[in-house]
């Protein structure tokens, strides 16, 4: 894995939790499934503002782990949109830790999250947005 040499998050804040004693996993630190459903909730408000519609996540990659994440760290997440297909929007997604008593945050995972817009019946549907940079 490269070492990623982003010293501030990128993107629109989109959710942001302490992580929590019933967040960890045998080891006693943060799970990482825990994580990564924070992601997929804060990339969900994202996608579903873009698209002005309810989305669902359909694919989740390029997925990486840098660092450990410990209770009491603040974790907040970052989205930046990078494509609009005919129904879908990925969102690179970055979460950040800023732990107790330090002053800046630091990169733990990122990845890229697919997004389906869909109808009032689960269908996808095409996206539909005023964003001028989410050409439909
Ligand atoms: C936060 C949460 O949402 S939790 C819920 C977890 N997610 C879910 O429950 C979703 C379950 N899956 C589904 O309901 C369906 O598969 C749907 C609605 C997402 C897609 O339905 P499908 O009939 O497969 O749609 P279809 O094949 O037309 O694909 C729709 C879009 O998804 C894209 N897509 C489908 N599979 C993938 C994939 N593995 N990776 C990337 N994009 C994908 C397609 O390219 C298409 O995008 P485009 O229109 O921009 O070109």
């Amino acid at each position: 894995m490269t070492e990623k040499a982003d010293t501030e998050p990128r993107g629109d804040l989109c959710i942001r939790t302490l992580a929590m004693p019933a967040d960890t996993n045998a080891n006693g630190d943060i799970f990482g499934g825990w994580l990564l459903s924070q992601m997929d909730v804060g990339g969900g408000v994202f996608a579903s503002k873009a698209a002005k519609s309810r989305t669902v996540t359909v694919a989740i990659e390029a997925m990486n782990f840098r660092k450990a994440v410990y209770v009491g760290d603040l974790v907040s997440v970052y989205a930046n949109l990078v494509r609009v297909g005919r129904t879908s929007l990925t969102v690179h997604l970055e979460a950040w830790a800023l732990r107790r008593g330090e002053e800046h945050p630091f990169l733990v995972t990122d990845g890229n999250f697919t997004y389906v817009s869909i109808d009032e019946h689960g269908r996808p549907q095409a996206v539909r947005s005023t964003d001028p940079s989410i050409a439909t």
